[in-house]
C-alpha cells in the first residue's frame, strides 16, 4: 500500500476530473465557531499539496469568522460518479499575499469586481442593491487591473487526517485512513 495520501490524491482527483459532469473540484468546507457549532458550505479546490489544500473565499464572511474563532476545518469530496469520498481534517491557515494575488490575478475580470461589491454572508436588502454595488465597482476600477480586495484570499487546510473511501458491493467498503503525527504519515484501515 501507498504510504503517500498525497499522491493516492492525485490519481483519484485526476480521475475525478475525467469523470465528473462538473466540478470535480467541489468540496465541502465544515467550519465551527468557538463553541463548536458546525457549518458547512461548498467551495472549489484550487490548489493542493503536502502542504495542505487550498480554497478561495471572502474573509469577511460567517466561514471566516468561524475560522478566525476556530482555526480547525474538514473538507469533503464526493465524486458521486466514482463512487468515492474523501475526507481532510486539519489545521487552517491563511494563503499567502502572494498566492492569493496571483490566483485573484487569474479570475475573469467580472470575478474579480464582483469580490469587491460583495459583503459576503452579510444581510443584502436586494438584488438592485448588489447591481448597483457592482457597477460602481466596474466603474471605479474601468481602464486599470483589479486589484485583489484586502478582504478577500486564500485558506489552507493541512492535513492531518485523510481517508480514502470506496464503495464496494453490499456495503462492504473499503476505507482507508492516513494520519500524520510527528510529519508522517501511517496508514491503516477503518471498518466500513
Ligand atoms: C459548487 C459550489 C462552489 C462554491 N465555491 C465557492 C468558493 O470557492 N468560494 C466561496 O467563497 N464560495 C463558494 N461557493 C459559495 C459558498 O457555498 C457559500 O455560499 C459562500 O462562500 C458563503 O459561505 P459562508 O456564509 O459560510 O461564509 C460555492 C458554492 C457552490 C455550490
Ligand atoms: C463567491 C465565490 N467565490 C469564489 C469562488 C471560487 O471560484 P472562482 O475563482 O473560479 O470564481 C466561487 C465559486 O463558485 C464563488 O461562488
Amino acid at each position: 500500500m501507498s504510504d503517500d495520501p498525497f499522491t493516492l490524491f492525485d490519481s483519484w482527483y485526476a480521475e475525478a476530473k475525467q469523470s465528473e459532469p462538473n466540478d470535480p473540484n467541489a468540496v465541502a468546507l465544515a467550519t465551527a465557531d468557538a463553541e463548536g457549532r458546525p457549518s458547512v458550505r461548498m467551495v472549489l479546490l484550487k490548489g493542493h499539496g503536502p502542504d495542505g489544500f487550498v480554497i478561495y473565499t471572502n474573509r469577511e464572511s460567517r466561514k471566516a469568522g468561524e475560522l478566525a474563532a476556530n482555526p480547525q476545518g474538514a473538507l469533503l469530496f464526493h465524486w458521486k460518479s466514482l463512487r468515492r469520498q474523501i475526507r481532510i481534517e486539519g489545521p487552517v491557515s491563511w494563503a499567502t499575499d502572494e498566492e492569493s494575488d496571483a490566483y485573484f490575478a487569474s479570475r475573469g475580470r467580472d470575478s474579480q469586481l464582483g469580490a469587491w461589491a460583495s459583503e459576503q454572508s452579510r444581510p443584502l436588502d436586494s438584488r438592485e442593491t448588489f447591481e448597483q454595488r457592482f457597477a460602481a465597482m466596474t466603474a471605479k476600477f474601468e481602464g486599470q487591473d483589479v486589484p485583489r480586495p484586502p478582504h478577500w484570499g486564500g485558506y489552507r487546510v493541512k492535513p492531518t487526517r485523510i481517508e480514502f473511501w470506496q464503495d464496494r458491493a453490499h456495503r462492504l467498503h473499503e476505507r482507508r485512513l492516513f494520519v500524520r503525527e510527528d510529519g508522517n504519515w501511517s496508514e491503516g484501515l477503518l471498518f466500513p
